[in-house]
């Protein structure tokens, strides 16, 4: 284990293709629905990282019989058909957000007593919304420390209310969570959404994958989800590729004037992050929309104004291409991004400038200014996102290294290896 791993520059236009590991966020969507199925269910394609660890176990914990072959990336599931087979247990969840929200509103449709913790961060990341929701729908849940984080206390008999309502302003992972135990609850039920939504194509992915699992759910507008009872049936889910971890190899492309194709992911993705080829292509880049491949070359740069609510896993890899673009780039509306692995406003900014990069903040984004990045070690805050999205800066000059390389092992652990073997023949 380094503590810091320095970026070898390239010398011309990167030029390759490349296939991610599955999709995070649809895999540990796929093992909660799979979990509440009646039968079972073969999930391929699924990623083998931290996030997706913490998730495969703590479903054992609760008795699913959760069977992993991450070699092949294969997840067997027994669901338990609504039911969750253990009365009491606690649940480590590291710092991934989809398990600990998706776990709590898994546990509330038990009968027992759940605990759910995180590591120090995670103590830091915002729950009430979610635990508000639940005590609404006559749980007893609480936040421990009663600061509205992790660590969570469950003491439930099931969910049995017909209508819930529910804050998504600082995630939409809590609707996401509470979406997908409907299903399972013991009547129809009205999820409605107070205030702003943010990230709103996390819930459309929710919803496609709640669909092909069999769920019923109608919207009658796009705050409010019919959900009826009935459950879900077992299935053979393939996991597509991550759209999040892809947006790093089309910044590769976009920052180095070459050309790079993503496999295994196309317009029609369930993510809604495969929306950051379009940022680059509003700066200049082209890109080519296969059937089942995406690929961007890369352009002239301009710089742009953009609202990046909608991606804002994405906005990391655009604060990396922006400085060198010819003009300056303006990212807003993403003052969730606050509330992840770190806060993700005031760290870029810091780390830009760290690395003699023009950028300012503002309560909902940055701006950046056109700027050669100088030799630096930047730290990475144990955000995976840091890691991967400040490497780009390396391709581009001499000296940059990243601090704690190792942190990509919550969504992504091989990524230094797969940039490496992408450039290498670029040098
Ligand atoms: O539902 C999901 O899978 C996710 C939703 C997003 O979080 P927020 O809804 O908190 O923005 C995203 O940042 C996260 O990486 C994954
Ligand atoms: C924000 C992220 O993860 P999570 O919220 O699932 O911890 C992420 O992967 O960028």
């Amino acid at each position: 284990m380094s503590s810091f791993v320095e970026v070898t520059p390239v010398s011309g236009p990167v030029r390759g293709s490349i296939r991610p590991p599955g999709s995070k966020s649809l895999s540990n969507r796929a093992m909660i629905v799979a979990a509440l199925a009646s039968g079972s269910s073969r999930l391929t394609g699924v990623l083998d990282s931290v996030d997706t660890r913490v998730m495969a176990t703590a479903l054992q914990k609760l008795g699913i019989e959760t069977n992993v072959d991450f070699e092949q990336k294969v997840i067997e599931v027994s669901g338990a058909g609504g039911n969750v087979p253990e009365k009491s247990a606690e649940l480590w969840c590291e710092n991934s957000g989809t398990s600990i929200r998706f776990l709590t509103a898994f546990c509330s449709i038990g009968n027992g007593e759940y605990r759910l913790d995180g590591n120090e961060r995670m103590r830091e990341r915002p729950i009430a919304p979610l635990i508000d929701s639940l005590v609404q729908a006559g749980i007893d849940a609480k936040c421990e420390l009663e600061n509205g984080c992790p660590p969570v206390m469950l003491r439930t008999s099931g969910l049995s209310t017909d209508r819930l309502e529910v804050s998504a302003s600082m995630s939409s992972q809590y609707l996401s969570g509470l979406l997908m135990i409907s299903p399972a609850a013991k009547k129809n039920l009205v999820l409605s959404v107070t205030g702003e939504l943010v990230s709103r194509p996390y819930i459309d992915m929710t919803l496609a994958l709640m669909r092909s699992f069999g769920a019923i759910v109608d919207e009658p507008n796009p705050a409010e989800f019919h959900i009826q009872a009935g459950g879900y049936v077992g299935q053979d889910y393939d996991i597509e590729p991550d759209a999040s971890a892809a947006s790093y190899f089309f910044a590769v492309a976009a920052i180095t004037g070459g050309s790079v194709t993503v496999e295994g992911l196309h317009r029609n993705a369930l993510q809604g992050d495969v929306r950051f080829v379009d940022a680059l292509v509003q700066m200049g880049c082209e890109a080519e929309w296969g059937e089942n491949s995406i690929t961007l070359t890369g352009r002239e740069l301009r710089g742009i104004d953009i609202d990046m609510n909608e991606i804002s896993d994405t906005a990391q890899t655009l604060a990396c291409v922006a400085p060198f673009a010819s003009g300056p780039t303006r990212i807003r509306n993403i003052a969730h991004n606050r509330l992840k692995e770190t806060d993700r406003i005031t760290a870029v900014v810091h780390e830009l400038k760290r690395a003699g990069i023009a950028a300012e903040e503002h309560e909902d984004g940055m701006t950046i200014s056109p700027s050669l990045p100088q030799p630096c070690t930047i730290q990475t805050y144990d955000d995976h996102r840091m890691a991967m999205s400040f490497a780009l800066l390396g391709l581009k000059a001499p000296g940059i290294r990243i601090a704690d390389p190792d942190c990509t092992s919550k969504t992504y652990p091989e990524y230094f290896e797969a940039l490496e073997s992408l450039c290498k023949g670029s040098r």
